[in-house]
């Protein structure tokens, strides 16, 4: 049995030191989770606490469950087994009482901009989607345009359709999308993974400045360690839908407990090695 057979699986208390200020927002335990029935266990007894304000990188394979795992935390599908609550509420609990300020809450950015944004409508209509539907308001100008501003946009953008913006921009359109209901965590699914290299190093460079700004909760999911290790302070390593090591980012990197880590570690150090020589 997947579920509940191990003890729950948690930031080790040297780790958990680091962030002891910090109340964990999420808490995840012994989670598991099958697309259906007679599906294979996709997600296998999970346990992961996020603080309030972390950056937590989860990496894996393809695979490996990690889009599975956050759609679950942010609510799109429902744990075949286990806890997992949000500021201290089972998430079934919000979803039946307080739908849309969980919503509003736990906002996820997705890999493909250009699927996540309506082509049909122009940038102002998708950036003020979410408060119209979840805030229930309309949007002003100058609060879309300040949106627009916070990721590195010219608000003229907000007149243009998704096909006239490059991969860059459309990301930082969806990202924007995702702010403007101040969420509690964002959650992005590779987020720079469909971008060119220079782009995607902005994009991450994006992520940490808002970090530092807002004071967000970001959880990051990367096939990537070194996308991960730039931008997060914990990391989750992920194989067949289970955790085999969890920790602070420089102990994972510079001495992974598991084997799996080692393999990743070593393949990102063999990346950069490659890029740093052909840059030269
Ligand atoms: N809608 C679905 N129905 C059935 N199985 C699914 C569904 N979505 C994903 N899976 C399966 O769940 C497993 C985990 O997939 P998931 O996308 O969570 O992994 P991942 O680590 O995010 O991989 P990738 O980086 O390739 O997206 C895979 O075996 C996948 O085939």
């Amino acid at each position: 049995m997947p579920a509940g057979t191990r003890p729950r699986r948690r930031l080790e208390p040297a780790e958990a030191l680091e962030v002891s200020a910090m109340a964990p927002l999420v808490d995840v335990g012994d989670l598991s989770f099958r697309y259906g029935t007679h599906q294979p266990w996709v997600l296998r007894s999970v346990s992961l606490s996020v603080p309030r304000g972390a950056a937590v990188g989860i990496v894996g394979e393809s695979g490996s469950g990690k889009s599975t795992l956050i759609r679950v935390l942010c609510g799109l599908l429902t744990a075949t087994a286990g806890a997992v609550t949000y500021a201290g509420r089972d998430i079934g609990d919000w979803l039946a009482r307080h739908p849309r300020q969980f919503r509003r809450d736990n906002q996820l950015v997705f890999q493909s901009p250009a699927s996540s944004l309506d082509p049909r409508m122009r940038v102002r209509r998708s950036v003020a989607e979410p408060v119209r539907a979840l805030e229930r308001r309309r949007v002003a100008d100058d609060e879309l345009a300040s949106w627009l501003t916070l990721v590195g946009l010219d608000p003229s953008v907000l007149d243009r359709y998704p096909h006239q913006l490059s991969g860059g921009q459309l990301q930082r359109v969806a990202i924007a999308r995702s702010l403007s209901v101040n969420p509690g965590v964002l959650y992005a699914d590779e987020p720079t993974s469909a971008l060119d290299v220079s782009v995607q190093a902005q994009v991450l460079n994006l992520l940490m400045d808002l970090r530092a700004r807002l004071g967000l909760t970001l959880v990051m999911v990367s096939h990537d360690l070194a996308v991960v290790s730039r931008v997060c302070e914990q990391i989750v390593v992920m194989r067949g839908g289970a955790i085999v090591e969890a920790g602070p980012t420089a102990a994972v990197m510079h001495n992974p407990a598991a084997e799996y880590t080692r393999a990743l570690v070593d393949a990102a150090r063999a990346v950069s090695l490659a890029a740093s020589r052909s840059a030269s």
